[in-house]
Formats: C-alpha cells, structure tokens, sequence
C-alpha cells in the first residue's frame, strides 16, 4: 500500500513563498524520495485569497485567508509571511497541535526566538530557521551542530542583501542611494518594508540570530547597537574608494574578555570601511558572506546569496525536508543550547578604528590643534593626510583615521572638533574594520 502523505501548509506565497511552492510542485518525486513519504500541500494562507498566482505551480483551491484552522491540519508548518503578528501566533498554535516549523523570519527570532524554541521543546516538535539569515548559505546549522565541539571568537559579516546591492551599486556607479533602493526593491531582495534594510534592523535581527548560535547565550535585536546605512552618501563612497576602501554594513558579534578572565560580547550592526583587499570587499550585489573565528578551525568563511525567491526557497526547502523526516523517522534535530547567559557589552566600551574627515581652515597652527584634541581624549592618530585647499570656501578636507578606540572616546573627540575655530565640519565619522 502506498504511504500516506505528509501534510505541508505554507503561510504566505510571496516571493519566497511561490519559489517554494514551485519546487514543491515540480520536483515531488525528489522531494518523497528524500523525506521517505510523499509531501502534499494541504493549503496555502495569504492575504487574498482570490489573487491568480500561477507561478505558484498550486491549484486556486488550496487558497485561504484562514491560517488559523490551516495550521492545525499540518504536519509540518512552513512560515513566510515575515513580521510579528500574525506569524508569532500561527507558529506557537501549529507546534501546540503537533506541527514541526519552518520559517526565514528573522525579525520573529530576534525579536521573540526564546519562546518559539520553549514552545518547540514542549510539544517535542522541530522549529528549524536555515533561511532566517543570509538567505540561500548554509550557516545557520554549521554554526550551531557543525562548530559545537569548537569555540566561536568572532562571527562578521554581510548579511543584508540589500544594503550590500545598494552600496555595492553606489561605489560602482557613483549613483544616489534613494535612486539605487528602487532598483533593489523590485529585484525583491527588500522586506516589505524598506527602511528594515536601510536602517539594519534586519541586519540587527540576524545578528542577535548568529550571536546566540554563535556563543550559546541569548541575545535579542534590542541588545544590538544598530547603525543603518542612510547617513551615507555618495561622496563617503567616493571618498573611501580614495582610501583603497569600499563601504559594507557589517554585523559583527565578538566575544571579549577583560583583564580578569571574565567573558562578554559586543554585537553590533554598522556601516564600515573595508579595505579593498579584503575578500568582504568584493561581496557585490545581494551577495552576503559571513566570516567564523573559532579557536580550533581558525578562520571559516560562507558566501552566497543572502536574498531573492529562489535562493532563500534553497534553504527553506532544506529545513522542510528535515523536518519532514523527523517525522517520518521519529528522531529529532538539535534543539536550543543557551547556557552561558554572557553579559552584552554597551557600545561605549566597544574598541575599533575610526576614519573622521573634517573641513578646516587651511592655516598654520590647524593641525596642532586637531591633534591636539585626540590626544587629551586619549585617542591615538594613526595617519592624517589634508587635500588641497579648496578655491569655492577656502577650506581643506583633512582625514584622521585612528588606532581603535572606544565608542565613548572617539564621540568625546568630534563634539571637541566641532567646537574648534579651525574646523569648520565633521563631515563623516566611519569605523574601520578588517585591516
Ligand atoms: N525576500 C527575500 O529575499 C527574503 C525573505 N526572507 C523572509 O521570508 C519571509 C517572506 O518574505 P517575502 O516572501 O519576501 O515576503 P512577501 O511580502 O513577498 O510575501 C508575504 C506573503 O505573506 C502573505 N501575508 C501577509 N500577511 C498575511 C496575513 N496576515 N495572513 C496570511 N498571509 C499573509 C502575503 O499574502 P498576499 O500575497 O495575499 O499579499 C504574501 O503572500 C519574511 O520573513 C522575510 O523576512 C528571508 C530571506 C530572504
Ligand atoms: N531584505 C533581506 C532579505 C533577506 O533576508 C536582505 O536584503 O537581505
């Protein structure tokens, strides 16, 4: 006789969601082969139940805007429908009947992620997120099984696709950010809300995801220093690329230890400047790539695409199949590990290096004074280089990059510039990182 299917439902069909429903449709040999019993879509939840969606590959019928009785006929749930509410509610219900879930939303896990893992260890069913972060690269269950007999020092990375096209374009053409964002947009890389990219509160969610895998502890978006990308203009761009320099927004979670032994973490998401000769320097486009520092492996690097329909289906489609088969096997994957409880380090103490460029008079004395300013805040110059005085305002453009120093410092430094007859601007404050 032959086995009876595993039923599937899909919460949203939008971008991700048709890419996924497609692959479901075309390749289902494949995927009963992989799972050991067929996978049938018992129904699809979205917003219009009525909307044509062809592309989909799914009949008309298995449409409706009633996710809540939807989730409770399914074996496994896949969520894509992104956001808080309703998403929270229809996985905590689905796993409360029974139902193992997968979902690629990023801003649920770093928002509320402890109480989708307490919900999935109580009903004994699996939640796995592949997709949530970096899109289609497998990172996620490499982290978290592959590095547990090692220790993580340093998680760093692209992990916006979005923000990575748009300065990625902007350095290559020259072009407006607000120009450039349409473009990304309509390549659907974008959440349905934007400024979630541009002002890196999708960066922020990944990196409160990576940082908790990463160091066994839990850490939530709002423990995330998070700095977007929409102070920068073309002319940081430009200037950086006189530096041997590209812009990246980076997340970047650390493991630190003071001089007492005792352990504590930086995460934090913002714009940086990467030298050229760095391998994040040449991630283009909506490429994402994540660099691993651990104790035993030393240094892992994953790229690939991090956003778009089909790439992020890759790694949902992987989470499904893996669930499935738990449920067909009866054995389950690895769960939460978030014993270490380690204390976030505030911003203000965090250590980098910076690059300020500033206007100034073009005038004997200027750079003692500037210097100066460093100096009494305990902020250690590196290079100072000042270009030609201009002909239009008579003023020079002088660029200070600095040995690291701490948030808190370096922000004392600029509000004394400001404050000098010489300085006429702080025109960019930028931290540097990977040299
Ligand atoms: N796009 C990408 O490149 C990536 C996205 N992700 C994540 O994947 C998830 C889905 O993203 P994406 O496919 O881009 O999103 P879309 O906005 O393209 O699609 C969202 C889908 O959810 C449906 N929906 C919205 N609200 C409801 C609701 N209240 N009840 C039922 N259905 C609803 C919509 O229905 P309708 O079609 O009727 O409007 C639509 O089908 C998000 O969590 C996102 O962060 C992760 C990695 C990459
Ligand atoms: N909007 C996100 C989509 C994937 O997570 C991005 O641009 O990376």
């Amino acid at each position: 006789m032959a086995e009876s299917p595993l039923r599937v439902a899909l919460l949203g069909c939008g971008t991700v969601g048709t890419a996924v429903a497609r692959r479901l449709v075309d390749r289902a040999d494949e995927f009963a082969a992989r799972v050991g019993r067929p996978l049938e879509v018992v129904g699809v939840a979205v917003r219009d139940a009525g909307k044509p969606r062809p592309e989909s590959g799914l009949d008309a019928s298995l449409f409706t805007t009633d996710a809540d009785e939807l989730v409770t006929r399914a074996d496994v749930v896949v969520e894509l429908i992104g956001g808080i509410e309703p998403a929270r509610g229809l996985l905590i219900s689905a796993m409360k009947h029974g139902a193992s879930v997968v979902t690629a939303n990023k801003a649920l896990l770093g928002e509320d992620g402890p109480r989708l893992y307490e919900t999935a260890a109580e009903n004994g069913v699996d939640l796995y997120y592949e997709a949530s972060v970096a899109g289609a690269i497998p990172l996620l269950r490499p982290l978290h099984v592959s590095l547990a007999g090692d220790s993580v020092q340093r998680v760093m990375g692209i992990v916006n696709g979005t923000t990575n096209f748009i300065l990625d374009k902007m350095d290559r053409t020259g072009e407006d950010l607000a120009d450039v964002l349409t473009e990304a947009q309509e390549l659907g890389y974008a959440e349905a809300d934007p400024s979630a990219d541009v002002e890196g509160h999708d960066a922020r969610a990944k990196a409160a995801i990576l940082a908790s895998l990463a160091f066994h502890t839990r850490v939530a978006a709002p423990d995330v220093s998070c700095e977007g990308i929409m102070s920068i203009t073309s002319e940081d761009i430009r200037a950086a690329r006189k530096m041997g320099c590209v812009v990246k927004l980076l997340a970047i979670c650390e493991r630190r230890q003071d001089e007492r032994g005792d352990e504590s973490l930086s995460v934090r998401v913002h714009p940086t400047l990467v030298p050229r000769s760095h391998p994040l320097a040449s991630v283009r486009e909506a490429y994402n790539a994540v660099f691993i520092e651990t104790e035993l492996a030393g240094e892992l690097m994953f790229y690939g695409q991090g956003a778009g329909g089909d790439p992020t289906a890759s790694a949902v489609l992987g989470d499904l199949v893996q669930a499935a088969r738990h449920k067909v096997t009866g054995s389950r994957g690895p769960g939460e590990s978030a014993y270490a409880d380690l204390p976030i380090l505030p911003m203000a103490q965090v250590q980098t290096r910076y690059v300020i460029r500033t206007d100034v008079q073009d005038r004997s004395g200027v750079l003692a004074h500037v210097t100066s300013v460093f100096g009494t805040q305990g902020v250690s110059i590196e290079s100072m280089r000042q270009g030609v005085r201009r002909s239009e305002d008579g003023l020079a453009t002088l660029t200070i990059a600095t040995h690291a120093a701490s948030d808190a410092a370096l922000a004392r430094t600029v509000d004394q510039l400001r404050l000098l007859d010489d300085v006429s601007a702080v025109t960019s404050v930028l931290r540097m990182e990977g040299i």
